[in-house]
């Protein structure tokens, strides 16, 4: 039998096919296109660039001197954005001033953007954090002692530099924690660095133009470099060397109360990983990390008791109230303790706002290992990523009145130092954050406790708080521009011996 059937129903089931097919067809060929065309990622938006220089006129007042990295990059990303590019002669640089952005960059992509792992430093120094909070004690009372010493008991007091006295205070922590008893050469290692940490900072026309090895060299730059890392390589062989001997004669531990010292825990963390088949560090990673230790922990932590100092001289309202806490909480006590720090809420909001205001380090850089796409843009492999937390922590979208001094705007909220709140992050966040964070912060706490509980502060000549000049210099560490210079009166509220 066979089938027939309906002339119409076939028509209308081949054009239903038909169209069908071609609305296919259709899909199929806007697939294609849009695989074919897909729009690259661009570059993130900045200022035009010129040819050879690209922006580096934009950035004249680094260039001439005078201006602040921060403040530059900060300006011109209110103009070209959180996320802007910049081409600095032949380095490709994107600097980063959104919260969000730097969570992604720092944290979320982390192995994008880490340039190195640092994870060793992060070890060894959380390893001798009770050697460490042991000297700073004896450093604080060191540093308040000399004060006492030097006011001779005059009831109108003594005019203290406490530039000086707190770069000499905080090295002298590093050094000892380093290299215990064995630190013969503590000043000269002092002053080296400090020569070093100048050479290095600021906006050197060599950096950006890698390929001009005569740069450099005309400029004086390299040899002097070289002479600074050469007098400083020198006292650290020197050091290694006599831990490396005393190890031989059965003394392991060179720190003054006998225990492992920074150098001890190295060597002998060098001895177990050769061991474990690990990978092995070697002697010239050690003192790679004693000099990171020492650049990156001195002057920061010097500069945060500065500023925090100089806020409370210009806010005389917190600083009697920051005061007062210090003084009920250690009532009566010739020492301040890590236990009693606990109880200093105040103080500790007073430190959260300065390092909110004044942020120590405030470009963090990054360097990218592969191209990645970040909000739409496209960050090549091998750019220079510039975070600029100094832009984020007075983002007017997270603080309210952000250039103002005000440490009451952390008292209901838990910020962390870990860089858990994206717009609060001062140590960085993510795998390679500062690995000095908690000794950072136990310094500048006790220390700043000892001295508001031992001395009253006055200005010099009848200055004014809006007198005292709150200018910053440029540098990887952003310190002030004048030292800062008190009249101390010793208090004593606390039994003799
Ligand atoms: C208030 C004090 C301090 C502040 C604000 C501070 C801030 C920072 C910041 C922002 C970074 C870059 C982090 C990143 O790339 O994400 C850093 C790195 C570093 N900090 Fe600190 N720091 C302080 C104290 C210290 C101290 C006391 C030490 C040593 C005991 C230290 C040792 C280091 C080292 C070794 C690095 C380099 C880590 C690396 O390259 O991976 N810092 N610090």
């Amino acid at each position: 039998m066979e089938l027939e059937f309906d002339p119409l129903l076939l028509r209308s089931l081949n054009l239903f096919l038909l169209v069908s097919f071609a609305f296919l067809l259709v899909k199929i060929w806007k697939k294609i296109e849009t695989y074919f065309h897909k729009p690259t990622p661009k570059l993130p938006p900045g200022p035009t660039k010129l040819p050879l220089i690209g922006n580096i006129h934009n950035l004249h007042n680094l260039v001439v001197g005078g201006g602040l990295a921060h403040h530059v990059f900060g300006d011109l990303a209110k103009k070209y954005g959180l996320l802007m590019h910049l081409q600095l002669g032949e380095i490709s640089t994107v600097v980063v001033s959104s919260a969000k952005l730097a969570k992604e960059i720092l944290a979320t992509h982390h192995p994008s953007f880490a340039g190195r792992p640092a994870n060793l430093a992060t070890r060894i120094i959380g390893m001798s954090k009770k050697i460490s909070l042991l000297l700073l004690m004896e450093e604080i009372s060191k540093l308040a002692e000399s004060i006492i010493q030097s006011s001779g008991g005059s009831p109108g007091g003594v005019l203290v530099n406490l530039t000086h006295k707190l770069f000499e205070y905080s090295s002298s922590v590093i050094c000892r924690a380093a290299f215990g008893r064995i630190c013969k050469d503590k000043d000269t290692m002092i002053k080296r660095v400090k020569i070093a940490l100048a050479l290095v900072g600021g906006f050197n026309l060599a950096d950006v133009f890698p390929s001009l090895k005569f740069l450099p060299i005309i400029t004086g730059l390299k040899h002097k470099l070289l002479e600074a890392h050469h007098k400083i390589d020198e006292i650290l062989d020197d050091v290694v060397k006599q831990h490396i001997e005393n190890h031989e004669i059965g003394r392991k531990g060179n720190a003054e109360s006998g225990d492992e010292d920074l150098i001890d825990v190295l060597l002998r963390l060098q001895q177990e990983t050769s061991t474990d088949l690990q990978i092995p560090i070697r002697t010239r990673n050690i003192k790679a990390l004693i000099l990171d230790m020492f650049t990156g922990g001195t002057e920061s932590t010097a500069v945060t008791i500065q500023w925090a100092l100089s806020e409370l001289m210009r806010h005389p309202g917190v600083m009697k109230k920051a005061q007062a806490q210090v003084r009920q909480v250690c009532k009566r006590k010739k020492i301040i303790e890590d236990d009693d720090i606990q109880n200093l809420k105040y103080l500790k909001m007073v430190i959260q706002e300065t390092i909110r205001l004044h942020t120590p380090a405030p470009l963090i850089p990054r360097a990218s290992r592969e191209n990645r796409e970040i909000n739409g843009y496209m960050i090549p492999n091998k750019t220079q990523v510039i975070v600029n937390a100094w832009a984020i922590a007075r983002d007017p979208e997270y603080w309210d009145e952000p250039e103002k001094f005000k440490p009451e705007r952390f008292e209901n909220k838990s910020f962390d130092y870990m860089g858990t709140q994206s717009e609060y992050i001062p140590f960085g966040t993510g795998r390679r954050m500062c690995p000095g964070v908690t000794f950072g912060l136990a310094s500048v706490e006790l220390s700043l406790a000892h001295l508001l509980y031992h001395f009253d502060w006055r200005l010099p000549d009848g200055m004014m708080p809006n007198d005292l000049d709150m200018d910053e210099v440029d540098g990887l560490v952003v310190g002030r521009k004048t030292d800062l210079q008190l009249i101390a009166t010793p208090y004593h509220d606390f039994p003799d011996d």
